[in-house]
């Protein structure tokens, strides 16, 4: 995927910065998968091209054995429904004018689904399927707490009953105390509901939590895709692994030490050249600057990016 970033006095992009580079994935349905990476490595941009909110550059996305690639807006309409998201900041993603109910029935009303009499009952029975009395339909979001408003934010993307969700930071606001709630939650839905869940974070711990499967994202590339289970035990990358030793609930049991990463994440519009983790890596030789290494699959359900490991 990439962004246009400097034009000329035409408009032509003369400059592009790549967000995203060669990634492939798939998320099926029941299954967690988790998006880690730092600030900048292309999680947002991966979850809002899964959903078709921005158009790839690049590259194709599937919904259902469908081509979406390149659908317009309008072919698009109807399957908006079965994709939704739930936003990282619930402050800022709910209409501080709309009560909590007409929040929750704002997408029933748009896809038309039921009578008003219907909506309304599945008003009460989604704020009941997130934890939240039926009686609180009638408040306004300022009334409400962080960990309560993510609630409604939930209820409203599951409103019209999707089958894939992207969560872009959905605990990231909240306090420490809240969040294992709301991730529980989270995992109720996926079982109930079957659904499909690209789960971003920045916080390994919070990924490794809820997901089944996590791919870890540097500079726009995956350069490591396991089970949660083989991140605890057996993380390859060197990036994984420093990621996973800065980890509190993961790092500090087993005893393993930290692993600092020297600098910064390097700019997207100058990626060093071949393997783009190179300049921040402990065990980089000369030879990882040539080319970029593949992600090879070194077990089963476990693929890695990296010239020195395994
Ligand atoms: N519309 C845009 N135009 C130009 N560059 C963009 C645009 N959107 C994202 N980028 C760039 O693409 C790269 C990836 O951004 P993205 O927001 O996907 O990363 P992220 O991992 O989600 O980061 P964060 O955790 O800070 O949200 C960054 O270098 C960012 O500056």
């Amino acid at each position: 995927m990439d962004f246009p970033v400097r034009r000329n006095l035409l408009g032509r992009p003369v400059q592009w910065l790549r967000a995203v580079a060669d990634t492939s994935f798939a998320v099926h349905a029941g299954e967690i998968v988790g998006l880690v990476g730092e600030s900048g490595s292309g999680k947002s941009t991966i979850g809002r091209a899964a959903l078709r909110l921005i158009r790839p550059t690049g590259g194709r996305i599937d919904f259902d054995g469908e081509d979406i690639t390149t659908l317009s807006s309008k072919a698009l309409r109807p399957l908006r429904r079965s994709m939704q998201i739930v936003f990282q900041d619930p402050y800022d993603s709910l209409n501080e004018r709309m009560t909590v109910g007409a929040l929750i029935e704002e997408g029933l009303s748009i896809h038309r689904m039921g009578s008003s009499a219907e909506r309304r009952d599945a008003v009460n029975e989604l704020l009941r399927e997130v934890g939240l009395p039926a009686e609180w339909a009638g408040r306004y979001p300022h009334a409400l707490s962080g960990g309560q408003r993510q609630r409604v934010g939930i209820a409203r993307a599951l409103a019209v009953r999707p089958r894939f969700l992207v969560a872009d930071e959905p605990v990231s606001a909240l306090d420490l105390s809240i969040q294992a709630q709301v991730l529980n939650l989270l995992l109720d839905i996926r079982d109930r509901h079957e659904l499909a869940m690209l789960f971003i974070s920045h916080d390994l711990s919070v990924v490794r939590f809820v997901s089944d499967r996590v791919l870890v994202l540097y500079l726009g590339r995956i350069v490591e895709s396991l089970s949660a289970k083989a991140l605890h035990d057996n993380p390859v990358h060197p990036y994984t692994e420093a990621l996973v030793s800065a980890a509190p609930h993961i790092g500090s049991r087993d005893g393993r030490s930290r692993i600092r990463l020297d600098g910064d994440i390097p700019s997207a519009l100058h990626p060093p050249s071949g393997c783009v983790f190179r300049t921040r890596c402990p065990i980089a030789t000369r030879d990882c600057a040539s080319q970029e290494p593949p992600l090879r699959q070194i077990a089963p359900g476990h693929a890695v990016a990296c010239w020195r490991r395994p």
